[in-house]
């Protein structure tokens, strides 16, 4: 192709070279090159305008922030695979949700490391009502009561087996893997739990948990369902904070596969019918077309997991130089808002919250 030579108007010096001139050319200088009747880029010339036309909008308050919590005192421990993420002694949780709080994040997520002697197949640990999580949550509600502390229920973190269920003879049970989880859900509750987030994809579970919550007159405390959990490898650096590994196998067996969406609306279906307040779709990032579908799917609050792995990806590339961590960051967070996400949890969420203060509601990204 031969180059046709265009005139350009001569250079400006421009003060910000995302800002754009009103006159930034003349009329089409060869007579091959129709001037188009539309021109999108008038809305990107300033970033005022382009403030004015933003579709999506991130903020602090639709964020949750996932903590992991262990036993002992003045102690955090980095999560190697997770640079920035640490395990906190309770005492130092609380000077972390405080700091959360601050900075405008409304709700935590709580994820316990416990020490493997408390670890057996049926996930006792998990009701005890004197156990790691309870005292958590009374703690936390006793320092930041404002702050909506949202538990999770699955037996992996207390399973000898590292799996989310009861195991027998290399099969988890469902049914009786629901009557421990209902266990925990009341022990939770009972502790000061604001909401209870079943992430072991048992069937039936949500239904059972409601049914408990109601009849000990938990009716006030939320259920968010992780209803479409995808058995996935973005889940590795998770299991890395929490020693919770399987011990054997996969958890294909109860969550998702990652080729289906069809199942992923009857999971959702399921649990709003038997009782679920918002509804998850987990990881993010890999299924934000899962998030779009549900959101059009349902008129209940969608909640994304932008998971451990997702997390790691971005730190690891940021550490090399070879991504600015704090824009990409916050391009993945508005992604799963475009997607339909209501609620996004990420362990980003300070650092995003952060972000976005210092960014000021003028930019965003
Ligand atoms: N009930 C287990 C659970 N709850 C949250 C995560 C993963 C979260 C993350 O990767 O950030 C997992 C891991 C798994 O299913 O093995
Ligand atoms: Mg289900």
């Amino acid at each position: 192709m031969s180059s046709t030579p265009i005139s350009s108007p001569p250079l400006q010096p421009m003060a910000d070279a995302t800002e754009a001139p009103l006159e930034s050319g003349s009329a089409p200088a060869s007579a091959l090159i129709s001037a188009p009747v539309h021109r999108p880029r008038r809305l990107r010339r300033t970033d005022a305008l382009r403030r004015m036309v933003r579709e999506t909008m991130l903020t602090a308050a639709d964020l949750i922030y996932p903590l992991f919590v262990m036993e002992g005192e003045g102690q955090q421990e980095e999560v190697p695979s997770m640079p920035g993420c640490f395990r906190y002694s309770l005492d130092l949780l609380l000077d972390e949700v405080k700091a959360a709080y601050d900075l405008g994040i409304g709700a935590i997520a709580l994820f316990p490391l416990i020490p493997y002697h408390q670890k057996d197949n049926a996930g006792t640990e998990s009701y005890n009502p004197d156990g790691l999580i309870p005292r958590a949550v009374r703690a936390i509600k006793q320092a930041v009561p404002q702050v909506l502390v949202i538990t999770d229920v699955a037996l992996d973190p207390y399973s000898s087996e590292g799996h989310d269920g009861i195991v027998q003879d290399g099969q988890i049970l469902n049914d009786e893997t629901v009557a421990v989880l209902v266990k925990q859900a009341l022990a939770q509750a009972e502790a000061g739990a604001d909401f209870v987030a079943p992430s072991d994809m048992m069937d039936g579970r949500v239904g059972a948990i409601r049914k408990a919550l109601d009849a000990e007159g938990w009716i006030n405390v939320g259920i968010l369902a992780y209803s479409a959990k995808y058995a996935s490898a973005y889940y590795g650096p998770f299991r890395d904070a929490l020693d919770s590994a399987p011990k054997f196998g996969d958890k294909k067996t109860y969550q998702m596969d990652a080729a289906n969406t069809e199942e992923a609306l009857k999971e959702v279906e399921l649990d709003i019918a038997e009782g679920a307040d918002i509804v998850m779709v987990k990881p993010a990032l890999a299924y934000l077309d899962v998030i779009c579908r549900i959101k059009q799917h349902t008129n209940l609050p969608v909640a994304a997991y932008n998971v451990s792995g997702e997390y790691a990806m971005v730190k690891a590339a940021a550490q090399q130089g070879w991504i600015d961590e704090q824009t990409v960051m916050l391009e993945t967070l508005i992604s799963m808002k475009r997607a339909g996400a209501d609620v996004i949890l990420t362990y980003f969420a300070k650092a995003a919250a952060l972000a976005l203060r210092e960014r000021g509601a003028r930019k965003n990204l």
